[in-house]
């Protein structure tokens, strides 16, 4: 499965809207149902507005109803496997589980497996808020 995540990382990259940094990023997520969901960056004139290839897979996966991930497979044209950034590592920790599998590629076939408590840990989440909180 991991073949294929990053496999299929790489196809979702050749689709990213990259007319400003020309840096295409690809991703693909696997559900716990076994579904694959894929994502690329996409730009914005407004640079603030870019959504990563990560936060697209995992928005997309959301919004048809899935809530369970195992996997995601990040991949770029990098020199070393891609390293997400600390938005989408934050998004990660919000929708996915601690233990969920990461794995950073690039085009020469380097691999970095990690996981989302890996890539940042101690960060705050839902379960940090005590009973009743709402803000
Ligand atoms: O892990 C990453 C790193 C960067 N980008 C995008 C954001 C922007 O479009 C471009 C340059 O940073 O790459 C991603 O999609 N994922
Ligand atoms: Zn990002």
């Amino acid at each position: 499965m991991k073949d294929r995540l990053i496999k299929e990382a790489i196809a979702a990259r050749e689709r990213a809207y990259v007319p400003y940094s020309g840096f295409p990023v690809g991703a693909a997520l696997l559900t716990e149902d076994g579904k694959v969901f894929t994502g690329c960056n996409v730009e914005n004139a407004s640079y603030g507005l870019t959504n990563c290839a990560e936060r697209t897979a995992l928005f997309k996966a959301v919004s048809e109803g899935k809530k369970k991930f195992v996997a995601i497979a990040v991949t770029a044209d990098t020199k070393g496997p891609v390293s997400p950034c600390g938005a989408c590592r934050q998004v990660m920790v919000e929708l996915c589980t601690p233990g969920t599998k990461v794995y950073l590629s690039n085009l020469n076939g380097d691999v970095k497996e990690t996981t989302v408590e890996k890539l940042l840990p101690g960060a705050f989440h839902k379960e940090d808020l005590n009973e009743g909180d709402r803000f």
